[in-house]
């Protein structure tokens, strides 16, 4: 690490607005490289307390990674490169990366690829065993689909780094997906290339989802102005805020962009931080599986999680008016606002949706109270089903991400008794990976191989990810629950009086 932070320091890589103040590493004035065990691993901390608005990072434009600044420097993969235009972005530059990757101590970028990871758990990696263990069936379709995705990309990709005469290794579909991932989860938004940057550094920031920084104190309004740019998408996705649907006003994101007066990516520290607490990045408005999909993990807590469940067809065309995207439950147990006002429209007879009953759904006002009572009802017992039919429950699962966990402890010993009291899901993964037999040898510590513990890595994910699902569900039986006694408590009143 250090002799990476040296090389980036005599890049210009600084986290200190006088960049010529140490040779010897490009951080130690604002941040430096920390373990976050519990948020994201390596990441940056603040040594210093930081203010909002305040520029913690430069990188200039000379130590990005991309596609123009990977050929600048080798006339046979520009030329190459010219031949393959009509590979998408982002398939040229995972090419780029593996060309440089294969170059080994003769990359320019030598001392920054040693740092990256060299596995990645986003949903394109994952196996049969992972995947079937998200269950959902939505969840399992976006991760079919990924990974279809990067194996079509990979065979397009495949004449290009045949020209480039990579190693077999670096053509490999394993290689392909280390690189597609890399870009995925580490690039940052450029506006001259769509696939992005790779930025030595800055890549270490860990994510912050956005909204979960407005509780925080605010800076000085005169920092906030006097450093921080307007409305910087810092990755590749979608780094504005949505406006809430509930109504709450769009939030532009300050956290950096590329600075073109600069010549450098700028960060900017998007609340204030105590020294020693982590410093965080906001990569855009992710859901879970969106997160998944794309970096490779999740939140336990994620203000921009939805989920969805399956909804008859005629209740789709009736929800013309609303994209079949906002019809879900908030990670609370909330369901969104297009959902029950469409649930309104849909459980009310034909013969009464008049004029003014239309005008009460799309207000997002409640029908009557009979008409709500039938809203919560339906959204309970639908929640219960989708429930039922998943093949294990909140509890179950519990139990096995607990079992995980005791898989995962390097100094593994097991009785045969807590073998043989694991359920069919840990049975059929100790199976796969023919370790039965050799957990439960009595005092024998049992070694788990690397590829192993990586799909344990994915499958905990899996399970991680479809028990927040069900808790979900579960807060949205007890949401409507409440709002059903809440109800009923009104409607007898009404009758009583
Ligand atoms: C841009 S990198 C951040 C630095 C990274 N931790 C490293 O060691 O290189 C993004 C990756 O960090 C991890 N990550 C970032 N934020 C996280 C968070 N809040 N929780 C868990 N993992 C996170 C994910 O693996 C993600 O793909």
């Amino acid at each position: 690490m250090e002799t990476f932070l040296r090389w980036a320091a005599e890049l210009g890589v600084s986290d200190s607005i006088d960049s010529s103040q140490s040779r010897d590493s490009c951080l130690g004035h604002s941040l430096s490289v920390a373990d976050f065990p519990l948020a994201g691993g390596r990441g940056l901390g603040a040594v210093r307390e930081l203010r909002k608005g305040e520029l913690v990072l430069k990188v200039p434009r000379n130590a990005l990674m991309n596609t123009e600044s990977i050929v600048a420097n080798d006339e046979k993969l520009r030329n190459a490169v010219n031949l393959h235009r009509s590979l998408s972005s982002t398939q040229i530059l995972s090419v780029c990366l593996l060309y440089e990757m294969s170059k080994g101590k003769k990359s320019l970028w030598y001392q920054y690829l040693v740092h990256l990871p060299r596995d990645y758990d986003l949903l394109s990696t994952f196996g049969e065993f992972e995947k079937k263990a998200l269950q959902v069936e939505d969840a399992v379709w976006v991760t079919e689909k990924a990974i279809a995705k990067s194996q079509s990309e990979w065979k397009e990709a495949g004449a290009f780094m045949k020209e480039l005469d990579l190693k077999p290794k670096f053509q490999s579909l394993q290689a392909w997906l280390w690189a597609s991932a890399t870009i995925s989860s580490r690039t940052l938004h450029i506006p001259w290339d769509s696939a992005g940057c790779l930025c030595p550094v800055a890549d270490l920031f860990n994510y912050d989802a956005p909204g979960d920084d407005l509780n925080t104190s605010e800076g000085p309004e005169n920092a906030m102005q006097t450093s921080s740019p307007q409305a910087i998408s810092t990755t590749n996705h979608e780094c504005l805020s949505n406006a809430d649907e509930e109504g709450l006003v769009s939030e532009r994101l300050t956290d950096g962009g590329f600075d073109e007066d600069a010549n450098a990516y700028c960060l900017y520290a998007r609340r204030n931080y105590q020294l020693g607490e982590q410093v965080l990045l906001c990569y855009g408005t992710y859901t879970n599986l969106e997160l998944l999909e794309h970096y490779g993990f999740m939140l336990e807590e994620n203000s921009n999680d939805k989920v969805f469940i399956p909804l008859e067809t005629s209740l789709y065309s009736l929800a013309s008016s609303w994209p079949k995207d906002s019809l879900y439950i908030h990670q609370d147990g909330k369901p969104s606002f297009a959902l029950v006002s469409t649930l309104r429209h849909w459980l009310i007879p034909q013969s009464q949706r008049d004029k003014s009953v239309m005008r009460l759904v799309y207000a997002g006002s409640q029908i009557s109270v009979k008409n709500e009572i039938l809203v919560m009802k339906w959204m309970s017992e639908k929640c219960g089903s989708v429930l039922r039919d998943l093949p294990t429950s909140v509890i179950e699962d519990t139990v096995i991400l607990h079992n995980i966990d005791k898989l995962q402890d390097p100094g593994l010993r097991l009785e045969k008794e807590e073998r043989e009291a694991f359920g069919s899901e840990v049975r059929a993964f100790l199976n796969a990976n023919h370790l039965w037999d050799d957990i439960g040898l009595s005092g024998k510590a049992v070694e788990i191989s690397r590829k192993t513990n990586r799909m344990m890595c994915k499958w905990r994910l899996s399970v991680q990810w479809r028990l927040r699902y069900k808790r979900t569900l579960a807060d949205c039986i007890s949401y409507c629950n409440e709002k059903l006694n809440h109800l009923s408590a009104t409607n007898n009143g009404i009758r009583y009086l």
